[in-house]
C-alpha cells in the first residue's frame, strides 16, 4: 500500500477514508495475507495528522476527524492480516503512530527521516492511546523521556530504542521489507492472528472502552484558544520556514 497524499501525505479526513477503505477491502479478500505500507512521498512518509483539520473547525467537525482517527489506528493495530512497514521518509506524531501499528517496521537509513510522537512540541499532547503503543514498544522510561521531550529520532537513535526493527540502506527498504515479510508469512495465519490479538488486544480495549470519552477529550482539548493558539503559531512557523 502506497501512500500518495501529496506534499507530506498528511492524515486528512479524506485520505483516512481512503485508508480506511483500502484497508477494509484487502481485509475482505482472503487472498490477501499481509500488507507493505510505504510512503510515494518523496523523503516523508506521512507528516502526521492534518493540523488543518483540527485548527478553525468547528466541534462536530473536529469529533468525526477524531473518530476516523481512532477508527484508522484501531484497524491497522488489530489487522489480522501482517502489517510492515516500509518507511522511507519522515514520520512524526500521527505518521510514528502508523508505523508503530504495523508489526515490523524497516526505516531507510537517511538521518532526515526521524521518527517519534513530537507533539509536545507544537503544544498539544499524545493521547492516551499513542502513549501506550509508544510504551508497549520502546518501555515506559524512554517513552516517558521521549515523550515529554518530542523526541524525533534519526535512524541510527531509533534502532537503538527499538521504536524501529531495522534500519537499512534507503534503495533496500522495500526488498527488505519484502524479505520480512516472508518470513512472518511462513507462520501459519491462525496461530499468528491469535497471538497478535492476545498481545495487542489489552490496549486496544482501553480505547475501545472508551471512544466516546475520547473524542469529547479531543473536541475539548483541541477547541481551547490556546491549543488553537499553538497549532497556529506551529502552522505559521511551517509556512515561514519555506522563506
Ligand atoms: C486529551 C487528548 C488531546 C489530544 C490532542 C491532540 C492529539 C494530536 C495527535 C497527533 C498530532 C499530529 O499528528 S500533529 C502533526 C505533527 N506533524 C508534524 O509536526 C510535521 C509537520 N510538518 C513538517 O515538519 C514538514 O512539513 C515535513 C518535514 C513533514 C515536510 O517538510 P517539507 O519542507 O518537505 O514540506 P513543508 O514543510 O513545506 O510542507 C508542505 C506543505 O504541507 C503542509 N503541512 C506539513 N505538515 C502538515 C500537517 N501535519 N498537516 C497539515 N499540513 C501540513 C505545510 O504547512 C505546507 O503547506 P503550504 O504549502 O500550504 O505552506
Amino acid at each position: 500500500m502506497k501512500m500518495r497524499n501529496p506534499p507530506v501525505n498528511s492524515l486528512s479526513l479524506e485520505f483516512l477514508t481512503e485508508l480506511l477503505i483500502s484497508l477494509e477491502k484487502l481485509e475482505n479478500d482472503k487472498t490477501f495475507r499481509g500488507i507493505i505500507i510505504t510512503s510515494d512521498c518523496p523523503g516523508i512518509f506521512s507528516a502526521g495528522l492534518d493540523l488543518l483539520e483540527m485548527y478553525g473547525r468547528d466541534p462536530a467537525h473536529c469529533a468525526e476527524y477524531w473518530k476516523a482517527v481512532q477508527e484508522l489506528w484501531l484497524r491497522v493495530y488489530l489487522s489480522n492480516l501482517v502489517v510492515i512497514g516500509a518507511i522511507n521518509g519522515i514520520s512524526p506524531a500521527g505518521g510514528c503512530l502508523l508505523s508503530l501499528s504495523c508489526d515490523y517496521r524497516v526505516l531507510a537509513n537517511n538521518p532526515k527521516y526521524a521518527i517519534g510522537l513530537n507533539e509536545t512540541l507544537l503544544g498539544i499532547i499524545a493521547p492516551f492511546w499513542f502513549k501506550d503503543v509508544l510504551v508497549n514498544t520502546i518501555g515506559h522510561r524512554a517513552a516517558e523521556r521521549a515523550l515529554q521531550l518530542g523526541f524525533l529520532f534519526p535512524p541510527s537513535d531509533a534502532l537503538q530504542v527499538g521504536i524501529v526493527d531495522q534500519v537499512v540502506p534507503e534503495d533496500q527498504v522495500q526488498s527488505t521489507a519484502r524479505s520480512v515479510m516472508a518470513q512472518w508469512l511462513a507462520i501459519p495465519d491462525h496461530a499468528r492472528q491469535l497471538t497478535k490479538n492476545l498481545v495487542r488486544k489489552p490496549t486496544a480495549d482501553r480505547l475501545l472502552q472508551q471512544r466516546d470519552a475520547d473524542i469529547q477529550n479531543f473536541v475539548r482539548f483541541i477547541s481551547r484558544d490556546s491549543i488553537q493558539k499553538s497549532l497556529h503559531v506551529y502552522l505559521e512557523k511551517l509556512k515561514q520556514k519555506k522563506g
